[in-house]
């Protein structure tokens, strides 16, 4: 593979970066720390950078850049930028994975070096404890602390307790709570704070590991830094630091929405500080148009008076108003103009069902059930991304490496001109073989040719109905090989994380099965395509939609949202800054009542617009 010199490299897929952009690319020798606010490329440019390394050979074969997100769908997105980007033979040297799937894989291979008794079999499940649940163990294990004041604790004591100086009641609580997680029931239970912890002990004390990591992987981004607990930091401390490993983070210290879960909170100086990084700021914004970035600036900054002012790259291509908020009499009046409103831009054709945004801040499951039947009668699929499908949630679904491995295949199955979806498949079927030698691409392609066959005559052969999605499924995963699937994914290494996600890709085609006419029907219900997505703010992290309607701005539905509540603010800021073109947000009366600092705030740039939505009306009068 011919290797590009780093003075002739160019970006890949766009046409420029910003100067400030490039020194952070370049910048090999140190640790880069960027932080920049919405929309300006900063996963673009661990995208870019991430190609630069590896075509210019800065990274050398068989090296790997390993990019470390917070959420599942960051992770996916920031794979797929590379993928686009990068020839076949670089791309199987990207790694994009969640820190929580980064550190459970570490356990997974690796869980036999720690010290006993914290060595967890490999049949471990993963907790997510409710209330209650979690309440019974603290009464079990005598605690007087809360569930997040003792996951706190945890998350804040190295391993192994035996070395740690603590205070006799800490350490009293601590080991009765780890005894009570490994041997309280038949299996071991552990939290991925849990997890966090046991990794980091195991990397500290065995510096053959260390250094098996650190010779793979000797470029390492950090995605959404802001977000990073303690705990996280000190793991990738012990795993890099000191070291030759150059880390590039990037953030926005106004996106940080994960205080809560203890996220650091002046995390960009303490890592440049002890990684010794230099220090970039971004300034342009390409994803919104100068009208909204206006609106933006003055959200950023409330929550940060020193923040520049953005340069929007993005041209504005609607008519109209591009943001307001649209009050509403009562919820009846909300939900149907709402719909109707939605229902015309979308027939309209200036804008995608699956392009405009439904943000909620919190119960999405409820806010579904209130707008469901004014969307039925539009005739709007509306597609609830936090809804479960079995056990793993819609929008993490459609993330995991298993779907974003069958989809592509069955896309090129159900249909004979589908180049896109032909080429991701067998990029990611060779991804599977681990190893690049000149001889893969050809294997693979013949296996993909003989695997879309028997599909496609699966497809001739049957209508769709729900009760064919398992042997469907079936047909795919042992024509690629069920064996391979789990090993080129640490997270389904284990049989029991593996089974959901299977049993969740069953579900959904079978639903999508059950209500569709033809495959290519199926296939895009599954996708999500001419659907309205709704999702809460939280999940809509690093996304960005042509429209986005925020529902419920009003003091019941977000009674958090305060001045002084940083936390919230960088909500609202999350919500704003997803838009491209459009930014509403819907208030009723009968709910609750505005937030008067908030259109103060906004002012005349968002204006309250009694009874709802304007149809718009383009200027050539189409
Ligand atoms: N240099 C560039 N030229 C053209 N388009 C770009 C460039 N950089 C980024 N973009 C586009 O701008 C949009 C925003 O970029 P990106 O998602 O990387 O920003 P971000 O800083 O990570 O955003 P956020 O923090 O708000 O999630 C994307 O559609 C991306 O493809």
């Amino acid at each position: 593979m011919t290797l590009v010199r780093p003075q002739d490299w160019r970006p890949q897929g766009i046409a420029s970066l910003e100067d400030r952009a490039w020194e952070a690319l370049r910048e090999t020798d140190q640790c880069v720390c960027v932080t920049a606010g919405a929309g300006s490329g900063k996963t673009e440019l661990l995208a870019q950078k991430a190609t630069y390394l590896l075509q210019t050979g800065i990274c050398p074969a068989p090296k790997k850049v390993l990019a470390i997100s917070f959420k599942r769908d960051a992770a996916a997105a920031l794979s797929a930028r590379v993928r686009l980007r990068l020839p076949r033979a670089h791309s199987y040297r990207f790694v994009s994975m969640t820190f929580d799937a980064w550190t459970k894989g570490l356990l997974d291979q690796f869980r036999r070096a720690l010290p006993s008794p914290y060595a967890p079999d490999a049949d471990y499940d993963i907790s997510f404890p409710t209330r209650d649940i979690a309440n019974a163990q603290l009464a079990r294990i005598g605690s007087s602390l809360t569930a997040k004041q003792l996951e706190d604790l945890v998350a804040a004591t190295k391993l192994p307790l035996e070395g740690q100086d603590l205070p006799r009641g800490s350490r009293a609580l601590l080991e009765a709570y780890w005894q009570d997680q490994y041997e309280g029931r038949e299996t071991t239970l552990l939290t991925f704070t849990m997890i966090n912890r046991l990794a980091e002990c195991m990397l500290r004390q065995h510096a053959g590991i260390r250094a098996a990591l650190r010779a793979t992987y000797p470029f390492v981004f950090l995605d959404e830094f802001q977000d990073t607990t303690s705990a996280q930091f000190e793991l990738v401390g012990t795993a890099f630091c000191p070291s030759t490993t150059h880390i590039t983070t990037v953030g926005d210290d106004k996106q940080r929405i994960m205080g809560w879960a203890g996220a650091m909170p002046n995390g960009f100086q303490t890592f440049s500080e002890a990684f010794h990084a230099r220090r970039v700021s971004l300034l342009a914004n390409w994803r919104s148009h100068a009208d909204l970035v206006a609106i933006q600036h003055l959200v950023a900054a409330h929550i940060d008076p020193g923040v520049e002012r953005a340069e929007a790259k993005r041209t504005r291509s609607v008519d109209g108003q591009v943001s307001a908020i649209w009050v509403f009499r009562n919820r009846q009046a909300e939900v149907d103009r709402l719909a109707s409103w939605l229902a015309t831009e979308i027939r309209s054709g200036r804008v995608e069902a699956h392009d405009i945004v439904l943000l909620v801040r919190l119960h999405a499951d409820r806010v579904e059930a209130e707008l469901q039947p004014a969307f039925e009668a539009e005739g709007i699929v509306l597609r609830n991304l936090a809804r479960s499908v079995g056990e793993v949630t819609l929008q993490d679904l459609l993330t995991e490496e298993l779907t974003t491995l069958l989809l592509p295949l069955l896309r090129a199955s159900a249909s004979t001109r589908a180049p896109e979806a032909w080429s991701t498949a067998v990029e990611r079927m060779t991804a599977l073989r681990f190893v690049h030698d000149d001889d893969v691409p050809r294997r693979v392609m013949r296996d993909v040719e003989t695997l879309t066959i028997s599909v496609r005559r699966f497809m001739a052969e049957t209508s769709p109905k729900e009760a064919l999605a398992e042997s469907l499924v079936s047909l795919l995963v042992e024509g690629i090989g069920e064996d391979l699937i789990r090993q080129s994914t640490s997270a389904y290494q284990r049989g029991a994380d593996y089974g959901r996600i299977r049993d969740g890709f069953v579900s959904l085609l079978g639903e999508c099965m059950s209500a569709s006419r033809d495959w290519q029907e199926v296939l895009d219900r599954f996708e999500g395509k001419g659907q309205v997505p709704l999702m809460t703010i939280h999940k809509s992290k690093g996304m960005e939609f042509h429209t986005v309607v925020f529902f419920g701005l009003d003091g019941q539905s977000w009674w958090s949202l305060k001045p002084m509540n940083t936390e919230e603010m960088n909500s609202f800021f999350v919500a704003l800054t997803r838009a491209e073109q459009r930014a509403f947000f819907t208030c009723c009366a009968e709910r609750g009542r505005p937030i008067g600092w908030v259109e103060e705030l906004l002012g005349d740039a968002v204006p309250r617009v009694i009874g709802g939505p304007v149809d718009t009306i383009p200027r050539d009068g189409a």
